[in-house]
């Protein structure tokens, strides 16, 4: 029997500062592939080479991965700074449209930290720039130097609020995560609930109100160690039994409609 499809969604990069590819880490693939039991695809985040209606179509469901550059303020009416850093306006044009489709067909989606950006956007929201520069507020970006384990490394605590999704999902109302991530929600959009925040008050856990398939996104990294850690494999776990869900109902409609 074939498994569910999982689009990863890509990121474009310059191979030795030269050769344009398309990647997607491994430990996303791990994570669909050994904790979700979904086939891991990854998808070229770029309009000249994919659209909308064909992913859909082929993927079940999609991991909004995490990536270095912003989502372009122009998404959400403000023009860019020095402040909004790079940006991947080929990815901006695929995920956008993307996470919108997805929640009207509820079809699932997981958003991770850049993901997780695209999905308030998409939906009507914004972003800070850059949220250590605001009052109040703890650095969360990755330490510059050091291991992939300094990197990822848990950081700092989550409030789930009760009874909410993750709540559910990760049986606790307190949860420690890692983060790598410099800008951050500022306002949500209309139908972004904000189900878990740091102590700081920054939005980390978010799903979309009434939508009918998984929309639950994230700003930390739970592909990082996501067979082992407490919090990201439930969360994988969650989102592969709603992408096989998903799977199936859309084959047995077909199966009635042929
Ligand atoms: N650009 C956004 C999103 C940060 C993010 O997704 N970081 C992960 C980077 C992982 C990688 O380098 O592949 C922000 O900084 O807020």
């Amino acid at each position: 029997m074939t498994r569910p499809i999982v689009g990863i969604i890509s990121n474009f990069t310059l191979l030795n500062d030269e050769y344009p590819v398309h990647t997607g880490g491994v430990m996303n693939m791990d994570a669909i592939a050994q904790v979700s039991g979904c086939m891991p695809l990854l998808i070229p985040a770029d309009p000249a080479h994919v659209s909308v209606p064909e992913l859909m179509a082929q993927c079940d469901g999609f991991l909004l991965t995490g990536g270095r550059p912003n989502v372009h303020p122009e998404e959400y009416g403000e023009e860019p700074t020095e402040a909004h850093g790079d940006f991947d306006r080929a990815r901006d044009a695929i995920a956008l449209p993307l996470v919108r489709a997805c929640v009207e067909a509820g079809q699932p989606f997981l958003g991770i930290c850049r993901g997780f950006q695209e999905v308030n956007v998409a939906m009507g929201g914004s972003l800070y720039p850059e949220i250590r520069d605001l009052p109040g507020r703890m650095n969360h970006r990755m330490p510059p130097d050091g291991t992939l384990e300094e990197k990822f490394e848990i950081r700092h605590k989550v409030s789930l609020s009760k009874d909410g999704v993750f709540h559910r999902i990760f049986e606790a109302e307190e949860v420690m995560t890692n983060t790598l991530h410099g800008q951050g929600i500022k306002d949500a959009g209309p139908r972004i609930v904000i189900d878990g925040v740091a102590d700081d008050g920054t939005p980390e856990a978010i799903y979309v109100k009434d939508a009918p398939g998984f929309s639950a996104s994230v700003q930390w990294h739970p592909e990082w160690n996501a067979q082992d850690d407490p919090v990201s494999r439930p969360l994988f776990t969650a989102f592969g039994e709603a992408v096989k869900a998903f799977a199936q109902a859309r084959k047995t409609r077909h199966l009635q409609n042929a």
